[in-house]
């Protein structure tokens, strides 16, 4: 049996994760504000990691990313190129959290030709404000279910081409993606093994592949990799273009469901432990047998962690 060179993971002391189930509409400035009274929320109940959901401060759909998308490199930004990014940095510092600030579509343009290219970025600040990681959504959102949703992401927006991890020096390291790149067991496994104690995914399932995969995906990351799964979804909109599936939940290693929203606007906090990992790895040693004699280590594979 092949056993694991994989360092430890480690979460030093228990946090309290909150996931901010969030309504935004049209008005970015509204927007920015509610959200900042929500995490204000989440980080009342102690939450030390707060988590808001893909595309907080916008409609989310193809048309709407160019309206909406802010610049922010050369990093930082400027509050005219970025309001974002200043409110989620002031979010984190004035609440003392990590705050992994869901997702915004950023622009970039290139000076020679002026053209465009918009991806769909999540920003994490510390509870200084500092900007620690960039994201950008790896797995294009490109899918059709007749009778169900089409949806074409790639149609204006391009992939980011890095695996997210980041350092929390009180806790340890967790990792960020978004959304559609839940469904890429790879990508978790080379996060996991790089020691994360959780997976962070802000998201925005919808109606047809919420109820059957956004709790599926969740717990089948978590079993996978022994660890903390967050999921973090926009509440539900009937009235809006795209109807979010809600149910942002916390799922542990174990791959029981901890907390989960309903459908409307709602925080909902766990406590991570790292303990509880160490327990599943114990009584369940995936780590120790593994036959990377009969499968290559994917995990050990050249992978991208380079911030832009
Ligand atoms: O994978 C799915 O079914 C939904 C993905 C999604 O909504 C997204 O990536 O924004």
């Amino acid at each position: 049996m092949a056993s694991s060179t994989t360092p430890r993971p480690v979460l030093k002391q228990p946090v309290k994760l909150a996931c901010v189930q969030l309504a935004s509409g049209p008005d970015k400035t509204a927007n920015l504000l509610h959200a900042a009274d929500k995490v204000r929320e989440a980080a009342a109940t102690g939450a030390k990691i707060v988590v808001l959901p893909e595309c907080f401060n916008s409609p989310y759909g193809c048309d709407h990313f160019p309206a909406y998308a802010e610049t922010l490199l050369p990093s930082p930004p400027t509050p005219s190129q970025s309001p974002s990014f200043h409110a989620l940095s002031a979010m984190a510092r004035d609440n003392n959290i990590y705050l992994i600030g869901g997702s915004i579509p950023e622009q970039v343009t290139t000076e020679e030709d002026e053209k465009k290219t918009y991806y769909n970025t999540s920003l994490t600040f510390s509870p200084t404000g500092a900007l620690l990681a960039t994201h950008r959504k790896v797995h294009l959102f490109d899918i059709s279910i007749p009778g169900g949703i089409t949806f074409r992401e790639s149609d204006v927006l391009s992939p980011g081409n890095k695996v997210t991890l980041v350092d929390l020096p009180e806790y340890g390291r967790l990792a960020v993606a978004i959304c559609y790149d839940v469904r890429f067991p790879e990508l978790a496994t080379v996060a996991a093994r790089r020691g994360c104690f959780a997976l962070v995914y802000p998201g925005a399932f919808n109606l047809t592949t919420g109820p059957l995969h956004w709790q599926l995906l969740g717990r089948a990351r978590a079993v996978d990799n022994q660890l903390y799964v967050a999921l973090c979804s926009p509440a539900r909109d009937l009235s809006a273009g795209y109807h979010a599936w809600g149910h942002s939940l916390v799922v542990d290693p174990m791959a029981q469901v901890m907390v989960e929203a309903g459908e409307g606007e709602e925080v909902v906090v766990a406590e991570l432990d790292g303990d509880r990992i160490e327990q599943a790895r114990k009584g369940i040693p995936l780590r120790d047998q593994r036959r990377f004699d009969v499968y290559p280590d994917v995990s050990q594979g050249k992978v991208n962690d380079e911030e832009p």
